[in-house]
Parts: structure tokens; C-alpha cells; sequence
């Protein structure tokens, strides 16, 4: 497994040819390795453009690119094995057992229709167990809770190895303690990472880079204490945000106002 570099060139998207585009074009070149956090107001664009990352549209102009090559140009199967997604509302079969599904996450990596290997088996136990699912791993997926379900899909992203993981709302669903797990997680993986986050503070804590949208355009592309400066959060959002620095932790925080 490596990480990627991504790099997002003029890409725009709209539902027809002819209609007003939800996505204007997007610039941006992420490092490999570093975690970009997409946040924006309701509707601004974001789960649009992380369907243009995760090959779920084509842009209608411009171009998707993992190191220099264009996702559109690779076989389906080759994307797959370079570039996960962990949604909101994933089409699971909830009779399915938790290590089962997580297993499925090997599949781009397994010719034709051929079984588990012991290596295959050796990375699921370790995901299950780096989820803090291990003791769930016999259960029906559709027993889970709403946080759990969220951690065994995202140990069925880490099992595919990919060089770019891109997250919806990673920690919605998820108590205070397993956030701050997938937090930790997030900046420990070696692959370059997407999340959609509406929690400015987090995205703050957690991303190298932000990509601020506001109906559908981009407001801002850059480190957190550049982006997610009081001027811009207020004009993406519509409120009044303010950030201030806690002490002693040294860490900003948004507080907002209608
Ligand atoms: N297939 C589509 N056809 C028409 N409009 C669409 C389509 N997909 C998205 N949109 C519109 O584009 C805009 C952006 O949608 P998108 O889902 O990307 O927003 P979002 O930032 O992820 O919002 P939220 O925070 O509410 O999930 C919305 O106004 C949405 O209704």
C-alpha cells in the first residue's frame, strides 16, 4: 500500500448537459498522504465532489487524477483497488456477518472468484481489531448500531489497501470516544485521505488542507488556520463565526451566531 497524490483539475459537474452546474470547477493538488477536509453548508457541493473522486460521476469537464493518471482512463477494477469510500447509507446485505463484510473489502485484490488467502484473513482480523470490532465480528450487520455498522465500514475500506480513502462524515453516528478513535486513525493511516466534515473544529484539528464550498463554488483551498479564517466560515455558512484560541491548549475553537 502507498499513499497517492491526488490532483482535482478544473473538474465541474452537473446533473445534465444542459443544466446549471451543482459542482463549478475545482483546483486543487493534494499530497500524498495528507488528509483534505471538504466542508461546506448544506448542498454546497461536497458529497458531489467526493462522488468525482470516487468515480461515482465523470466530470462533465476537467479531470480526476491519482499520481498524474486520470481515474477515467483505468480499468474499473484498478480504480477500485487504489481508491475507497466509506458513505453515510452503503448498500449492505444486512444478513451478512460483520467479519463477511468486512472481508468483501479484499475483493479487488482476489482474481476471479477465488477464496480467501491467509494473508486476506490476517489483514480483516487486524482492521476488526483496530475498529474495536473484533467481538462483534459473528453479528448480522443489520443487529448493529448505527456507530458500529460506521466502524465496520470503515474496516472494510482499510482491508482494500487503497492509496486514497474517501470518507462521508466519518464520525457521524459515532460517541465522543470512538470519534476521537476514528480521528487518530484517520492521521495515522498511510494513505492520502477525503473526509466531508461539518464539524469545523474537527476539520480544523484533523485535515492538512480544507476546501471550503458554498454553493457550489470554491471559497477557499489551503491549510485550516488560512481557510477556516472568521471571514470565510461566516460567508460559506451564513452566520457570524468567530474563532478563538483555548487555553491552555493552544487550540482554536468556532463559536457562531446567527
Ligand atoms: N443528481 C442531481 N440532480 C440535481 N441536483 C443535484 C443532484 N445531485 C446533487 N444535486 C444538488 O446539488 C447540490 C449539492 O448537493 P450535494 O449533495 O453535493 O451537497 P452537500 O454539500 O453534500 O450537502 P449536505 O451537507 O446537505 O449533504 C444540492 O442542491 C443538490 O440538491
Amino acid at each position: 500500500m502507498r499513499a497517492a497524490e491526488l490532483h482535482i483539475d478544473e473538474a465541474c459537474w452537473s446533473p445534465s448537459r444542459h443544466a446549471a452546474p451543482v459542482l463549478h470547477p475545482v483546483q486543487l493538488r493534494l499530497a500524498a498522504g495528507s488528509v483534505l477536509g471538504v466542508v461546506g453548508a448544506n448542498g454546497a457541493g461536497k458529497s458531489t465532489l467526493l462522488r468525482l473522486i470516487y468515480r461515482y460521476y465523470r466530470p462533465r469537464s476537467g479531470r480526476v487524477a491519482i499520481d498524474g493518471v486520470d481515474i477515467w482512463s483505468m480499468p474499473a477494477r484498478i480504480a477500485a483497488r487504489n481508491v475507497a469510500v466509506v458513505l453515510q447509507e452503503q448498500a449492505v446485505d444486512f444478513a451478512f456477518t460483520v467479519r463477511s463484510i468486512v472481508d468483501l473489502g479484499r475483493t479487488p485484490h482476489r482474481p476471479g472468484f477465488s477464496f480467501s488467502t491467509p494473508r486476506d484473513r490476517d489483514i480483516v482480523e487486524s482492521a476488526l481489531e483496530r475498529l474495536d470490532i473484533a467481538h462483534l465480528a459473528a453479528r448480522r450487520f443489520g443487529s448493529l448500531s448505527g456507530g458500529e455498522r460506521q466502524r465496520v465500514m470503515v474496516a472494510r475500506a482499510l482491508v482494500q489497501e487503497p492509496a486514497l480513502l474517501v470518507l462521508d462524515e466519518p464520525t457521524n453516528h459515532l460517541d465522543i470516544r470512538h470519534q476521537l478513535e476514528i480521528i487518530n486513525l484517520i492521521r495515522d493511516l498511510d494513505m492520502t485521505v477525503v473526509a466531508s466534515l461539518h464539524d469545523l473544529n474537527m476539520a480544523a484539528l484533523v485535515c492538512d488542507d480544507i476546501l471550503l464550498l458554498s454553493k457550489g463554488k470554491t471559497v477557499g483551498v489551503g491549510p485550516p488556520d488560512r481557510v477556516l479564517a472568521d471571514d470565510m466560515v461566516s460567508l460559506a455558512f451564513g452566520i457570524r463565526a468567530r474563532r478563538e484560541r483555548l487555553m491552555p491548549s493552544n487550540i482554536d475553537h468556532f463559536t457562531y451566531q446567527l
